[in-house]
């Protein structure tokens, strides 16, 4: 396997697609997964702090009943005494030590709103009339006991809310109103409360339906209003003061993101209210976060790799493929390797392949034979003559044998072409060349070199005789008349013959054959003439000894 880094590579480039998109899949999927965790997680937080909520408004509501019971009681015992206890009033309440555990303080008010007795401090009694108080009002217009609205007392001031109880005579004339009074600041009361708060930033808050903030971790802001404070009410307070009971996720007046809860009491108009920041809600969540992206980055890697490995494994018969084709390119293998039996694309690919190198190979091959041909005649061409006549001549230095080589030039060809035409000379030519093969051995060549000019290669020439009886059986083909232009033509030929070893050379054969034809012309034409390497006389006088015999041939 080999393990390339070139940017340019298809292997290259799928491996970082590969990788690219894994990365991204496994990016996209980890934000959505944390953030359809974070909704739910964010519904259930919701749901849990609504839950809250209704527990601590129940607790509450019970708290507040539990106290007005405590005041009905005591209201019912001071009935009892026709409201004359014996001892006074003032020894009355004292008498109920309890009431100093629920209530900041407890007075009893006449009719006309008057205190004449108070838990917290005597001296104030028969001082301090009451009766223009809302809750005196409120208590005398109901004619049962309210809880007031939260103010400031002008007793301790304090923020303080008041549960009243009035007692009437038999003839509904009010007697006693007696007050209970909740320190909105007393731990007791509250304090529960605060602990409820969830999480280390997370805390209660208790408004009155007019917006009057009767509970706060913030002190400052008890008995304020939330619409006369800086920057106004928040739109989720303003909703709950609207009605609104359940959870929303906006920001609290400081401005820090949180899932704020509002609950209604039962008992009151007050609402209360739980403030959770969403970045403590969700802390297990964004600490999980970092792993979870390390995680799916992981992940990532390990896919991306595995993806490498198998566009590595893939993509290998193409590695082999372009192998190949180097190999075929440089002769080291041949087109066979492209044959292979692959069912996939790669396959057909290469079978593709081998079938054009089949075809380039065929092309080729008859290419090099036409090379070789001559294209009018059929027959070798110089090109072919040269390699076999090279050939001949090597197996003659090897065998020590002979070799003769005739040259034909048919005579007065031209007068052919000028008298017939050109195609005519052109099927001459090529019944010429026709009879030529015909007449020689099939162990001897037959070339045209050019025009009219012909060859023959005898090889194992065992006598003088045998060129002389090739060269009389060339007249005899030519003597029979030619069919051209819808003639019947006379035609002859001539014919020099060079005979020698294998130790001469192609250009020696050449020169002396084309020697003996032009003899043979010279002489009349329609003849042959001899010529022996490496023997001038001897050529001089088998030109001579040839020609009568020629030309009796021709007769
Ligand atoms: N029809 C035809 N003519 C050709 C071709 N090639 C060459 N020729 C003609 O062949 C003639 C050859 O003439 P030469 O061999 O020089 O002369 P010749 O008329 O044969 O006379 P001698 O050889 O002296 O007998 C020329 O007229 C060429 O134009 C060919 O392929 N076809």
């Amino acid at each position: 396997m080999r393990f390339s880094l070139n940017p340019a590579t298809l292997k290259f480039r799928l491996t970082v697609l590969v990788i690219g998109l894994v990365l991204l899949a496994t990016s996209v999927l980890t934000f959505v997964a944390l953030h359809l965790a974070e909704r739910q997680m964010r519904d259930v937080i919701g749901s849990q702090q609504v839950a809250l909520l209704s527990s601590a408004a129940a607790y509450i509501d019970a708290d507040l009943e539990a106290r007005q019971i405590l005041l009905k009681t005591l209201r019912e015992e001071l009935g009892r005494t026709d409201g004359r206890p014996s001892g006074g009033l003032q020894t009355f309440l004292e008498a109920h030590a309890g009431l100093r555990d629920e209530f900041f303080n407890v007075l009893v008010l006449d009719g006309t709103g008057t205190m004449l007795a108070n838990l917290n401090d005597r001296r104030n009694n028969d001082k301090m009339n009451f009766g223009k108080r809302a809750y005196f009002t409120d208590t005398l217009a109901a004619q049962e006991g309210v809880i007031s609205r939260p103010f400031k007392s002008v007793l301790s001031g304090k923020p303080v809310v008041l549960i009243t109880e009035p007692l009437y005579d038999a003839n509904g004339k009010l007697i006693y109103m007696l007050g209970g009074a909740i320190d909105l600041q007393r731990p007791r009361f509250f304090g529960q409360l605060a602990s409820l708060g969830s999480g280390a930033s997370g805390y209660l808050f208790m408004v009155t339906s007019d917006g009057t903030v009767i509970h706060h971790p913030d002190k400052e802001r008890i008995l304020r209003r939330v619409q006369d404070e800086a920057g106004g009410v928040i739109p989720t307070t303003q909703a709950a003061l609207d009605g609104f009971e359940g959870w929303v996720e906006g920001p609290t007046k400081s401005g820090v993101r949180a899932l704020i809860s509002y609950k209604r009491l039962r008992k009151t108009d007050w609402i209360l209210g739980a403030v959770y920041p969403v970045e403590e809600a969700f802390t297990p969540l964004i600490r999980m976060r970092p792993s979870a992206l390390l995680a799916s980055v992981a992940v990532a890697a390990l896919a991306g790799l595995a993806g490498w490995l198998a566009i590595l494994r893939l993509l290998r018969p193409l590695g082999a493929l372009r192998r190949h084709v180097a190999r075929i390119a440089d002769g080291s293998a041949d087109i066979a390797v492209f044959n292979v039996p692959r069912r996939d694309e790669f396959g057909e690919l290469s079978r593709a392949f081998f079938t054009l190198s089949q075809h380039r190979r065929e092309a080729e091959v008859k290419l090099e034979a036409q090379a070789r041909t001559d294209i009018l005649t059929g027959i070798d061409n110089r090109r072919m003559f040269e390699e076999t006549f090279a050939a001949a001549l090597a197996r003659a230095a090897r065998a020590d044998s002979v070799v003769a080589l005739a040259y034909l030039d048919i005579d007065h060809f031209k007068a052919i072409n000028d008298t017939y035409g050109h195609k005519a000379g052109d099927q001459v030519l090529v019944e010429f060349a026709k009879r030529l093969r015909a007449a020689v051995r099939s162990t001897d060549s037959v070339a045209r070199l050019a025009g009219d000019e012909f060859v023959a290669i005898f090889e194992g020439v065992r006598d003088d005789a045998e060129p002389a009886i090739l060269a009389g059986k060339i007249l005899d083909m030519a003597r029979i008349p030619f069919a051209a232009a819808g003639q019947q033509l006379q035609v002859t030929t001539s014919v020099g013959i060079a005979i020698g070893g294998g130790a001469a050379s192609m250009e020696d054969y050449l020169a002396l054959s084309d020697e003996a034809l032009y003899a043979a012309k010279q002489a009349g034409r329609n003849r042959f003439a001899i010529r022996r390497l490496g023997s001038a006389p001897a050529q001089a006088d088998a030109a001579r000894a040839r020609q009568p015999l020629a030309a009796a041939d021709n007769t």
